[in-house]
């Protein structure tokens, strides 16, 4: 019988008995499977947690217990089990539920994840809080797995949790993979513990916590059996769990890095729907990758780092191939900023790979290890822009604004791939400045991306099209939508177009001839439009005393959720629509007196 459609919520799964649970468990697993499998969406995560899901809500009492989910990319299984069932087959999509906890979702979702490395910090402030409020009895539980606990943030709140009473359990969700396979002396001394090799003393009992395991975590009865004992042990306490990701489907489980996030696939053999015979152009990121083991076998000086995305960034063409000049650091982009930083002092050419997102937990250290002492690292910030399914938390929206106001800092945006190349070519030759070189999720525009290197002057830009009244000016990728809206116009039109490519610094002369030739501009980014481009635009407007009309096209100052990147585009009205629109508008608009 089906135990899985009389749950609703776990008030339903805690009735059920012990035994029932293993094949809840199933249920649950075949469910996940059924429907990521057309709907795409992150799988191995969510299949390896199912039993240690079940048995959280089994015992705990969400939502008045608080279960927080690290990264929350594991957490489908949790969906399903508290009201979201019915809705699950939404999950990413336009106007449907996020792929992610988020507090205004569901009661059950105790903290807004994306990002890694933040329960403990939130489930303690909880557990304190509860504590200030004399209530003994809440449970608090941070769910966090072997690569995010390696995090900074993550050692933080644990040295500070070693020194509290707080009613904290951290359930260590150890699968020994990240995205990619997890690194460091954490993954090695957990591998110890595993093997019983490790030395005597225990590190998270060094720290002050009540540390049991390791358990097999898709063993339900155990866990069971584990978590009762450990809501009566008062204080930090922290429960090493085993899990295998992707666990239940056998593709999933031999191929974990793919499994991540696979795509469509067949959900019984796991075989991958992958497109063929379309003749598409390549991803930004293997444009980044490729070349940047192109320039690197001739410059012995670049190194390339990534913070635990070698395969997302795709540095893992340069990890195979020049492997003692590629560094996997970790989830740790202060690190992996500051250690481009010491490597730039000794005369290293460092690429630093972020997703633009992620750089976001770096910035003192752009600005004080990297700006203020001028190190010309090369930052390459991937995802720039939205970035579709994965939503509010990893949209690349905010770096033009957040790295404008940063001195020294050179920002540039290529519109294709031949100026990504180029543009890592110039940096290589060498740069008076650090640059953050952004682009896109996804694929760019051209047939074919390995054209012969050419060095791109800096603060320059290119006149896609000459006009008369009305100027467009993009920055990036987008400017491929420009010239989509401006194809409907034919040659001879009003419109000229600009592709500006550097934030910062701005073609000044060209901005001159510009704001002399037309009567309005319009400026287009995929960032935030508080402090992006077209504000920097504006600036120069109000630097040179023009009365130019200029509208700025980006994206509005509220939070844009999750959808393709497409829908998304044109909620923002930054799509080819919004583009057009706008332009006919301004068409129509009288020139002013
Ligand atoms: C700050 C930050 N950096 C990078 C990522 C990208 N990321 C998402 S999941 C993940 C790996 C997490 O591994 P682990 O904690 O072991 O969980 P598992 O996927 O194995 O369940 C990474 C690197 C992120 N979400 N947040
Ligand atoms: C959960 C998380 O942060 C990553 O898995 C992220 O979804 C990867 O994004 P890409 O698919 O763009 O590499
Ligand atoms: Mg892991």
């Amino acid at each position: 019988m089906s135990q899985l459609q009389h749950i609703e919520v776990p008030k339903d799964l805690r009735r059920l008995k012990l035994g029932e649970l293993p094949a809840l468990a199933q249920e649950l697993r075949e469910f996940i499977i059924d429907i990521v499998s057309t709907k795409e969406g992150h799988l191995g995560a969510s299949l390896g947690v199912v039993e240690l899901t079940i048995a959280l809500h089994y015992v705990f009492d969400t939502p008045n217990d608080k279960l927080l989910w690290d990264v929350g990319h594991q957490a489908y299984g949790h969906k399903i089990l508290t009201g979201r069932k019915s809705v699950f087959e939404t999950n990413r999509q336009l106007g449907g539920i996020s792929g992610f906890p988020r507090r205004k979702e569901s009661e059950y979702d105790a903290f807004g994840t994306g990002h890694s490395s933040t329960s403990i910090s939130a489930a303690l402030g909880m557990a304190l809080a509860a504590q200030l409020d004399g209530n003994t009895q809440r449970q608090h539980i941070a769910v966090i797995g072997d690569a995010s606990i390696a995090s900074g943030m993550a050692f933080e709140g644990l040295n500070h949790a070693g020194v509290t009473n707080a009613n904290l359990l951290i359930v260590l969700n150890d699968n020994a993979i990240g995205i990619d396979p997890s690194v460091g002396a954490l993954k090695k001394y957990l591998t110890n513990v595993k093997k019983g090799t490790a030395k005597d003393e225990n590190i998270f009992e060094c720290l002050n916590f009540k540390y049991s395991g390791p358990v097999d975590g898709h063993d339900i009865k155990a866990l069971v059996e584990e978590f009762e004992r450990l809501k009566t042990v008062e204080g930090p306490k922290l429960l090493h769990v085993i899990t295998t990701k992707g666990k239940g489907l056998k593709k999933a489980e031999e191929d974990q890095v793919t499994y991540h996030a696979p795509g469509r696939f067949d959900k019984l053999t796991g075989e991958r729907h992958q497109r063929t015979g379309i003749d598409q152009p390549a991803k930004y990121q293997d444009v980044f990758g490729h070349t940047l083991v192109e320039l690197a076998k001739d410059n012995p000086k670049i190194i390339g780092i990534t913070p635990a995305m070698p395969t997302g960034s795709s540095l893992k063409y340069m990890m195979e191939q020049l492997p003692e000049r590629a560094f996997d650091v970790g989830i740790a982009e202060q690190h992996a900023v500051t250690l481009s930083a010491g490597m730039a002092t000794e005369g290293l050419v460092v690429f630093c790979n972020i997703y633009s997102t992620f750089l976001q937990r770096a910035y003192d250290q752009v600005i004080h290890d990297v700006a203020l002492q001028n190190l010309p690292i090369v930052f390459c910030l991937d995802r720039a822009g939205l970035v579709g399914e994965d939503g509010a938390t990893h949209h690349g929206i905010y770096d033009m604004a957040y790295l404008r106001c940063i001195p020294n800092l050179i920002i540039f945006a290529p519109m294709n791939e031949t100026e990504l190349r180029n543009m890592m070519y110039t940096a290589q030759l060498g740069l008076p400045h650090p640059i953050a070189i952004r682009y896109p999720r996804g694929r760019g525009v051209q047939k074919t991306w390995k054209t012969p290197f050419e060095k791109i002057a800096i603060g320059s830009s290119v006149a896609l099209k000459e006009g008369t009244e009305i100027a467009v000016l993009s920055i990036g990728h987008i400017g491929n939508l420009v010239s989509d809206a401006l194809d409907q116009y034919g040659q001879t039109s009003k419109i000229g177009h600009y592709n500006m490519r550097f934030v910062k610094p701005l073609d000044k002369a060209r901005l001159g001839e510009i704001f002399k030739k037309y009567r309005h501009i319009l400026t287009i980014e995929d960032g935030c439009r508080l402090g992006g481009f077209g504000s920097a635009i504006l600036e120069f407007a109000n630097e040179i005393e023009s009365s130019n009309k200029v509208t700025v096209l980006g994206i509005e100052d509220r939070i844009f959720e999750h959808g393709s990147i497409g829908e998304l585009q044109q909620q923002a009205n930054i799509d080819v629509t919004a583009i057009t629109n706008q332009i006919n508008s301004l068409l129509h608009v009288q020139p002013p007196h």
